[in-house]
């Protein structure tokens, strides 16, 4: 353990007010921050604001203002959003900064200086929207795919920085580090894009066309052009050169972002701290798109969602739980207030509320209220009999969360926690407290059921406080716990039996009210259990229907996209001594890399088809709920090629 974590998030350009995707890539900096102080780590948590560039003089122009005044107040918008999502960070930049200025002006001159920056003329096709030059191939039918305009041939002077020098560099530092750039499908993807010679980076504009820049230090009619200017940010914070903090934390540094700016951050960024004398970053960790219907949700299409709206309908911690557990990290997600309200409902009114409410209910019906005495070998006799083993439980689930989480990978670490809750359940009905309850003779397992299902929610409180850190603290406090101590530290979480006995604990709180999909924005107040929607049961099968299908427990080998389908992932998958390929539309919510490995129920016996030109033999079970996918699993490891009767 490094002790030490610096993160960062991209700066977002102002030229309009953030929205639900800003939002989400903020809130994942700020849950990996919170779980590396878990760790005990110290951290530094860095955002900000991306302030010159002609969009921003034209934005300004718009409204009739400066475009000192215009970003002015765009970035205020960024900034006073920050504390009402309860991101928790130390720094706020922003490119007009005059600190980090000079910091620009210094590694141009640097770069300058030794050669790395040259004078050319160039002539290319330019797209004013994306205020760039686009090589032909880059082009769709001739047009800016972006835009689908056709770009203007215009001929211009400019300043380039060498970048075709460090291609065999980056090359090869990608390949020796296979977690630079994570998860592995934006690896390949930035290395596809190094098997082409990589072009020099322009790096000006004359000032003729734009005012709004830093000039630069070594001639005066230009002005520097997004990248260094952006990218810098990240040193520039942190008192680069000389600063303390930049000796401390610049060794730690992860960078988060979208996958549109996957190129500067991978290829342009380590090449230009490469060149500069500057450590290469550690780790950059892209994410997809939220969409709304089949398209990226996006300012300039206008199809946003604002964060605060829904916040202020669901509260702040119901979002934060769905953006980060809906989401798989590095995939895109579609965005709708239904699947919102859906997994409010079951994740957390129905498993988390419920599970707290009914242990903290009982706690007080039969104990006063007060953490009951337990003894270690009525625990161990209680897992061995019957009713689970909690405390081994709640260490797979802290391990597990504990490694996705590192690994970026947050709808898994939530998914380790919602397991233990779900175990948690399980025991309440097969323990049945409330027999124990009836003869004296059960007193000292009822004590030991509680008191394991109350250490239980300890755990679950400490391992949700990165993403609902305001839960956390209410659980916590209930639990007769300070919630100001540091409870929520992983080394504490896993000291089993840290609640002490005879702790007073609050009276049950709903901690997140269902809410009912008719009346839609309005969480409920009463009622506890009805579930959303299901299809209705289909007519009566008999037995010999049944027996034609073949159900049969397979292990996935291995699995990939499928090219140019949205939905579909290609399987490999072992059945006991013979490998298949099955195509399944899971790949909304699940990663390639996250099934090898998984076992699937598969129906052995359906007539192969071909899909995307691929045949697919079998098919895989799955709970469809919704957008939402879950594929059907065993309960424990069986040998591949188990009939499921
Ligand atoms: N739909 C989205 N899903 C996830 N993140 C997004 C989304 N849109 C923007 N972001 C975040 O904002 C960054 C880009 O910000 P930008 O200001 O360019 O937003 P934008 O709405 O995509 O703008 P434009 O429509 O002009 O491309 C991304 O790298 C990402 O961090
Ligand atoms: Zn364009």
């Amino acid at each position: 353990m490094s002790g030490l974590f610096y993160i960062t998030t991209p700066i977002y350009y102002v030229n309009a007010r953030p929205h639900l995707g800003h939002a989400y890539t903020t809130i994942t900096a700020d849950v990996a921050c919170r779980f590396h102080a878990m760790k005990s780590e110290e951290t530094y948590f860095l955002t900000g604001t991306d302030e010159h560039g002609d969009k921003i003089e034209r934005a300004a122009r718009k409204e009739e203002m400066t475009p000192r005044a215009y970003v002015d107040k765009i970035s205020r918008l960024f900034s006073d959003l920050w504390p009402e999502l309860g991101i928790s960070n130390d720094q706020f930049i922003r490119t007009t900064d005059p600190a980090h200025q000079k910091v620009v002006l210094q590694v141009l001159q640097r770069l300058y200086d030794a050669g790395d920056i040259y004078f050319s003329e160039y002539e290319g096709k330019y797209c004013f929207g994306c205020e760039r030059f686009y090589a032909d191939r880059e082009l769709v039918d001739g047009k800016c795919p972006d835009h689908e305009t056709e770009p203007e041939v215009i001929r211009e002077s400019n300043y380039f920085f060498r970048m075709s020098k460090y291609q065999d560099w980056l090359i090869d530092h990608i390949e020796k580090n296979p977690d630079f750039i994570r998860p592995e499908r934006y690896r390949n993807e930035a290395l596809a894009f190094l098997r082409e010679p990589l072009e020099d980076l322009c790096i000006s504009r004359p000032k003729s066309r734009l005012q709004w820049g830093i000039p630069l230090p070594f001639d005066d009619n230009y002005v520097t052009y997004v990248w260094f200017d952006a990218l810098l940010n990240y040193v520039s914070a942190l008192g680069y050169p000389d600063g303390e903090r930049f000796r401390k934390f610049w060794p730690h540094v992860q960078h988060v972002t979208a996958k549109d700016i996957l190129k500067p951050h991978g290829i342009y960024w380590p090449i230009m701290l490469k060149a500069a004398g500057i450590p290469v970053y550690n780790h950059l960790n892209v994410h997809g798109y939220w969409n709304v219907g089949e398209s990226k949700m996006s300012k300039s299409i206008g199809n946003v969602v604002e964060p605060l709206a829904l916040k202020d309908v669901y509260g702040l911690d119901a979002f934060r739980f769905f953006l980060m557990r809906d989401m798989v990290f590095g995939l895109d997600s579609d965005f709708s207030e239904d699947a919102l309200i859906r997994r409010i409902n079951s994740d957390l009114a129905n498993d988390l509320g419920n599970l707290f409410s009914r242990v903290l209910s009982m706690s007080h019906k039969y104990f006063g209220g007060v953490v009951p005495e337990t003894d270690p070998d009525t625990e161990a006799e209680l897992a061995r009999l019957k009713t689970g083993d909690l405390r081994a439980n709640a260490a797979t689930a802290i391990d597990e969360f504990e490694t996705a989480m590192d690994g970026f990978a947050f709808h898994k670490g939530l998914a380790a926690v919602w397991e233990l809750i779900s175990r948690m359940n399980k025991y309440i009905d097969v323990a049945a407290p409330w027999e124990l309850a009836k003869n004296k003779a059960g007193k000292k397992e009822l004590e030991a059921v509680m008191y394991q299902l109350l250490e239980g929610l300890r755990i679950v409180s400490g391992l949700i406080a990165p993403v609902m850190p305001d839960t956390a603290r209410s659980m916590q406090k209930h639990l007769g716990l300070d919630p100001d101590q540091p409870f929520f530290r992983l080394s504490t979480l896993r000291q089993w039996g840290t609640l002490p006995p005879g702790t007073q604990l609050l009276r049950a709180p709903r901690l997140f009210p269902r809410i009912d999909v008719k009346k839609k924005n309005a969480p409920e107040e009463a009622a506890v259990t009805p579930e959303p929607d299901v299809p209705a049961i289909r007519p009566q099968i008999t037995m010999e229907d049944l027996a034609k299908v073949d159900l049969r427990v397979a292990t996935v080998v291995r699995a990939e996209a499928v090219p140019k389908a949205r939905k579909l992932l290609k399987l490999e998958v072992d059945m006991g001594g013979e490998t298949r390929t099955i195509i399944s539309g899971i790949s909304g919510s699940y990663a390639p890399e996250d099934l090898p490995g998984m076992q699937v129920i598969v129906v052995a016996n359906l007539k192969p088809a071909k899909l995307m030109g691929i045949l697919s033999s079998g098919m895989l079970l799955a709970a469809v709920d919704g957008k939402s996918v879950i594929v059907g699993t065993v309960e424990k490891p069986v040998r591949p090629g188990t009939p499921l009767t």
